[in-house]
């Protein structure tokens, strides 16, 4: 028997730090569940609205003409929609759609093997675009403008190049880092697509219909309770609402209220605003022991206990978006918001004697 069978695979290409409920990166139980969750059709698509009317003229026009439609660039934070978005463009082209990623494409032979066996019409959609190896992406160039690849026969001075026509088909690609990618791709794709972070009354509309595909009683405040805690990202709520529903179903009588999705999203340490542990430590140490900053990077992380790394790219993105912490050349700092949530007073405000030591004070 062969041991290593039976150990865990590790992804060195998965960002550092812990499992967290509020991650917007798929763990293995999302992957299982979003399945099911998929909106199907851009009239189940929820929000996004000025994407979805553009996207809908794309593929209207291209559906009247009997044309294959432009290649699409779908760019926009992990849980946003992306890879939903991608199948539901083949779904109303009615087209099959073949699913692949940067970085299972090693050689450009991997994408040419692809790209000569997609039908006509065909969706390609190639997830994390901006992770592709140089000349694979060197020939995704020509075979989006021209339909065509070149495949290399042979080695050095003998090697000849093999032109290989393509039948029309539509990439879609996706990222997470729209600036990763070189000018030379974005511009060959027809339609750019960027995808915000969802209102809470959109979150509150995914969380009703994913209540109503898993068979979930939910009232409309339990769903206002998950959206204001999801971070503007849907696969967050449809997570959130699963814990939410296993505490309603055993401490409760599976109803979701308002007051069970706070009492469970409490034992779950995800707070009001959507932030966890690992965030309220970051903030707290940065107010309690720093006087709110500026800190450096390094001393704030020592100070919680994490990897530099972890508190940079972990926690700080979502303290920033939410305005609660600032980077600035002199170091991290926090804002007044960020005083407020935690329910403390800034140092200046102190001063003024009411019997407490201001930081600054005299
Ligand atoms: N507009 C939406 N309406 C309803 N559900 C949505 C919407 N957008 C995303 N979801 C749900 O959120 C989950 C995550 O979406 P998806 O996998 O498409 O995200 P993604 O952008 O591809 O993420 P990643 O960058 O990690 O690949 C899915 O279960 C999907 O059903
Ligand atoms: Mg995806």
């Amino acid at each position: 028997m062969n041991w290593d069978d039976t150990a865990p695979s590790t992804d060195a290409a998965a960002p550092a730090g812990p499992d967290r409920l509020v991650g917007a990166d798929a763990d293995g139980e999302d992957t299982a569940v979003e399945a099911a969750l998929r909106p199907k059709d851009l009239q189940e698509f929820v929000g996004q609205e000025r994407v979805r009317e553009q996207l809908d003229l794309v593929l209207r026009a291209a559906r009247a003409r009997g044309a294959t439609a432009d290649h699409v660039l779908l760019s926009g934070a992990p849980g946003l929609g992306k890879t939903t978005l991608s199948m539901i463009i083949a779904a109303e082209m009615g087209a099959p759609i073949r699913i692949t990623s940067g970085p299972a494409i090693q050689h450009a032979g991997d994408l040419a093997a692809i790209l000569s066996s997609l039908q006509e019409g065909e969706v390609l959609f190639l997830d994390e675009i901006h992770r592709m190896s140089r000349p694979a992406e060197e020939m995704l160039y020509m075979a989006m403008e021209d339909f065509r690849v070149d495949v290399i026969v042979g080695k050095g001075p003998g090697a000849t190049a093999i032109p290989l026509e393509l039948p029309p088909f539509t990439l879609v690609g996706a990222t997470t880092r729209a600036g990763l990618l070189p000018p030379p791709l974005r511009d060959r794709f027809g339609f750019t697509a960027h995808m915000e972070f969802y209102a809470p009354e959109e979150l509150q509309r995914v969380i009703h219909r994913s209540a109503g595909l898993l068979d979930v009683a939910l009232e409309a405040d339990g769903a206002a309770e998950i959206a204001g805690r999801s971070r503007g990202t849907p696969r967050i709520a449809n997570r959130l609402l699963r814990r939410v529903r296993d505490y309603a179903q055993v401490k409760a009588d599976g109803v979701i209220t308002r007051e069970i999705a706070s009492q469970a999203l409490g034992v779950y340490e995800v707070d009001a605003r959507g932030l966890d542990r690992l965030d309220r430590a970051v903030l707290t140490a940065l107010l309690k022991l720093f006087g709110g900053g500026p800190v450096g990077l390094s001393t704030l992380a020592v100070a919680v206990g994490e990897e530099r790394e972890t508190v940079e790219e972990v926690a700080e993105p979502f303290l920033v978006r939410e305005g609660l912490l600032a980077r600035t050349p002199r170091g991290r700092i926090a804002t007044p918001a960020a005083w407020a949530h935690l329910g403390m007073v800034p140092p200046q405000h102190q001063a003024g004697g009411n019997g407490q030591q201001g930081l600054f004070g005299a």
